[in-house]
């Protein structure tokens, strides 16, 4: 890459001002395929891609594969998702891979090179990264995100009921000090930095309860939980008051439940968009 690459926050804020908050997610479960008619295979989830790829390429801000979906399927599965990728990238759309990847900072630096570095098979434009071996540990994804237009979404308090002993442990609680860790990391950016944070829909109050100054994060908030966990887009108006225009939704059995047709996925995928403008932006 030539000269300062345009850098995440900005790429994704003005993809979200074309396209609205929703951000499509790929988890290829093995029902899913089935009701698509599909086979559970290499074979099934490239043709599960495309349709979804024809359904929404170029029409949402982010697409976000399950990287989990295709590793069970092996080399096959990746060979897919390697594939996936470079489709989003020719469709102009923005990926986030869920990868939930997190480790020493030696080690960092290798899934940091998978992931983020330019040309790799395997390169998205975001990931998602667990900050439980400490937020310092994490500086080479966040180092070569910067230098190579990516980013990072960091988990701070995610979706589902069983990390809440986790996550809300301690005074300050563990996701307070993992925010205030990514506030740093984000200094200085104007609106929003390379790091963002997952924050689930489903969390309702407790970003208040535990005093966590998503404001001040200055990252894009990754929000799922919308649909199948339960969520609607009330939820994200009244836990996200004071973030909205910063908040994407990933949102996958929600819509791909609407499939295989790619026309009633693409016609799910705007009535919910449409729907979180009306509820998070007006
Ligand atoms: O806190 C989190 C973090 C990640 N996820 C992932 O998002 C999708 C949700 O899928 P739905 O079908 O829309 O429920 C899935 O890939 C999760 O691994 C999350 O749900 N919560």
């Amino acid at each position: 890459m030539s000269g300062d690459p345009v850098r995440l926050g900005p790429r994704l804020v003005a993809a979200m001002q074309t396209h609205g908050p929703l951000c499509v997610g790929v988890d290829p479960h093995p029902e899913l395929l089935q009701r698509w008619g599909l086979p559970d295979s290499g074979e099934g989830l490239a043709r599960f891609c495309d349709i979804v790829l024809e359904a929404v390429g170029g029409r949402v801000a982010a697409v976000k594969p399950q990287s989990a979906f295709f590793e069970r399927h092996g080399a096959a599965g990746v060979a897919v998702l390697e594939r996936l990728l470079a489709d989003l990238r020719s469709a102009g759309t923005i990926s986030v891979l869920d990868v939930k990847r997190g480790d020493i900072g030696s080690t960092m630096g290798a899934y940091a090179e998978a992931y983020l570095g330019e040309g790799a098979p395997l390169a998205a434009d975001a990931i998602t990264v667990t900050p439980y071996l400490g937020v310092g540990a994490l500086a080479p994804a966040v180092e070569l995100a910067g230098a190579s237009g990516r980013g990072i979404f960091v988990l701070v308090l995610t979706s589902n009921p069983e990390a809440a002993p986790v996550q809300h442990a301690g005074e300050p609680s563990v996701a307070r000090t993992v925010l205030e860790e990514v506030a740093r990391l984000n200094a200085g950016a104007e609106v929003t930095g390379d790091v963002g944070i997952v924050v689930g829909a489903t969390v309702g109050d407790w970003p208040r309860r535990l005093g966590l100054d998503l404001v001040g994060a200055h990252g894009i908030v990754l929000a799922p939980g919308v649909g199948a966990q339960g969520a609607t887009a009330q939820d994200l108006a009244t836990t996200f008051a004071g973030v909205e225009r910063r908040v994407l939704v990933p949102v996958s059995r929600g819509i791909l439940g609407t499939g295989p047709g790619p026309e009633r996925i693409r016609e799910a995928a705007l009535q919910l968009t449409a729907e979180l403008t009306a509820k998070l932006w007006t």
